[in-house]
């Protein structure tokens, strides 16, 4: 990693819903996996990623905002675990055709909604 030609590719990889998305199609097209890639298949590769996501807070007891006392390698691995979930549903989103951008937007309004904020906070 590092060097000139990965900070360019860092730049032009645009980090939003709409940009992973389209990295994602463009991942799945050219290894022709756009085949393998049906909402079932995505939700069960999805729920598999979060079993390995439980897997790393397994038998650790209760765990400290922050990770205090964890190994930097348990970390990386839990950010790469959290980047499969990310990366599932956002292709899963995808494939059933629901924009996540707009979804995410109205479930927030949604929940304020549904759980005001006490007054004078
Ligand atoms: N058919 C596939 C297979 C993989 N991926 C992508 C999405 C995930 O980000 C990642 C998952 O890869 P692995 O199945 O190899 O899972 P891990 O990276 O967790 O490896 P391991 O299970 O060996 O820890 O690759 C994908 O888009 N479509």
């Amino acid at each position: 990693m590092g060097g000139r030609g990965g900070g360019e590719e860092n730049e032009e990889m645009n980090v939003s819903l709409k940009g992973l998305s389209r990295k994602l199609e463009e991942f799945a097209k050219e290894r022709n996996w756009e085949q393998y890639h049906t909402p079932r298949n995505l939700l069960l590769a999805m729920v598999g990623e979060v079993g390995e996501l439980s897997e790393i807070f397994q038998w650790r007891g209760e765990v400290a905002k922050g990770l205090p006392n964890w190994e930097e390698s348990d970390k990386e691995h839990l950010g790469e675990e959290l980047s499969d979930v990310l990366l599932y549903l956002i292709r899963l989103s995808d494939m059933c055709g629901i924009d996540l951008d707009e979804a995410v937007t109205k479930k927030i309004v949604k929940n304020a909604i549904k759980y005001p904020a006490p007054k004078g906070k």
